[in-house]
Parts: structure tokens; C-alpha cells; sequence
């Protein structure tokens, strides 16, 4: 898995890839790892598949709860935190790598990433999964703040288009998706980089 996160403008891009594998045999070529917690927040997954579904459930049903009891939507950094602490109490039995990114009305976009020790760290731009180990170069020379919407896109699929073509756990297409006060836009591209020149 190449999963990425990026603060912009706007709001927060998120991007992965979308191969799921069992070993050398391709589980599915059209995952989508880019998950719903709330209509603001996203979840980018990577590590076991039936893990990090299980403590998105856990999470997506506290939430909901959460806003059904005070009639807020929770923040991007209450989000993260639960993710945390569900992670947290079963982090022995579990294999996850997680990048929560979202919007809400108290400090706009934001991306937190829960790496395997199960800490929480608000970060500009984040990336995670086997094939970001294959980029750091490039995301590390082209990563700027305040990015524009157009420039975060470009980076983002340029960056996991990278890791899809050196990484053998990461394939299929480029998910993308935008998440503003509007809510999320998603899109997707099918990137190859051998450029036509
Ligand atoms: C089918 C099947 C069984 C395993 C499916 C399965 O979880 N694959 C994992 C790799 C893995 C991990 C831990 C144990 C085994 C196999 C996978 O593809 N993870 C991707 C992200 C998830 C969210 C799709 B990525 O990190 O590569």
C-alpha cells in the first residue's frame, strides 16, 4: 500500500493506491483505502486489510454516537484521538497503519497520522504503507506548504504514481479525494509515468 495526506488551501487531499495482496497473489486491484469516518473525515488504510476495517467500524460507530449525544460534528483531532485509543488498547493484536485527514470549523484542514506504535501526530503532510518508503526522496525535494489545489493534486499523483511503479504491494489506480467545508470530492486516475516526450 502507498497511502498519502496532504493540508492545502483549501482544505486536506488525501491519495492511495489500490491493491490489496496476499502475499504475491493480487487480492484486489480496485480496493478502496480511502474510507469514510464522518461526511468531513477519511481514513487512508494500510497494513492488514481486515484489521484496519475493524477499527474503522469501531471508530464510525463511536463518532456517530458522539454526534448523535452533543449534536456537533466531532473535529479531525477528536477523531484521530479515538482512533488512537481504540488502536492503542489493541495494539498487540494488531498490524495498522493509519492517516486520519479531514475538515471542521475549529482549525479547518487537518492530518493526524497513527504510525505502528500507535501515537498521534498532527502532521502537514503524511504518508504511509510499504510504497511510501520508495518516494521519501521526491515527496522530501517537492513537498511545499499552502500548496494550491491543483499543485497538491499533481504532487499527490505524481508521488504515489511513483511508489505504484517500484512498489510491488502497491498498484491499480490513484484514488484522490478533497475534503473541504463542502464535504469530499472524490476522483480517480489511472497514472502512468512513462511520460510521451
Ligand atoms: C485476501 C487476503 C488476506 C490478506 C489481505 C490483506 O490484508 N492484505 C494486506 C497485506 C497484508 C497485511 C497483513 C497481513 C497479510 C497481508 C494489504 O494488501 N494491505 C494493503 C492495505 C489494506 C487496507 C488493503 B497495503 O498495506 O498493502
Amino acid at each position: 500500500t502507498t497511502i498519502m495526506a496532504c493540508e492545502f488551501e483549501g482544505g486536506v487531499m488525501i491519495g492511495a493506491d489500490s491493491r490489496t495482496s496476499s502475499g504475491t497473489y493480487i487480492a484486489n486491484r480496485a480496493a478502496d483505502k480511502l474510507s469514510k469516518v464522518t461526511d468531513y473525515i477519511y481514513c487512508c488504510r494500510s497494513g492488514s486489510a481486515a484489521d484496519t476495517q475493524a477499527v474503522l467500524d469501531i471508530v464510525a460507530y463511536q463518532l456517530d454516537f458522539y454526534r448523535n449525544e452533543t449534536n456537533e460534528e466531532p473535529t479531525v483531532e477528536i477523531a484521530a484521538n479515538v482512533f488512537r485509543d481504540v488502536y492503542y488498547r489493541y495494539r498487540d493484536q494488531l498490524q495498522v497503519g493509519l492517516i486520519i485527514a479531514g475538515w471542521d470549523k475549529v482549525k479547518g484542514g487537518q492530518v493526524y497520522t497513527i504510525p505502528l506504535g500507535g501515537m498521534v501526530i498532527r502532521q502537514k503532510f503524511a504518508m504511509g504503507g510499504s510504497g511510501s518508503t520508495f518516494v521519501f526522496g521526491f515527496t522530501d525535494t517537492n513537498f511545499k506548504e499552502n500548496m494550491t489545489e491543483a499543485e497538491c493534486k499533481n504532487f499527490l499523483t505524481r508521488a504515489i504514481g511513483l511508489a505504484i511503479s517500484r512498489d510491488g504491494s502497491s498498484g491499480g489506480v490513484v484514488r484522490l479525494g478533497q475534503i473541504s467545508d463542502k464535504g469530499i470530492c472524490r476522483d480517480c486516475i489511472k497514472y502512468c509515468d512513462i511520460s510521451d516526450s
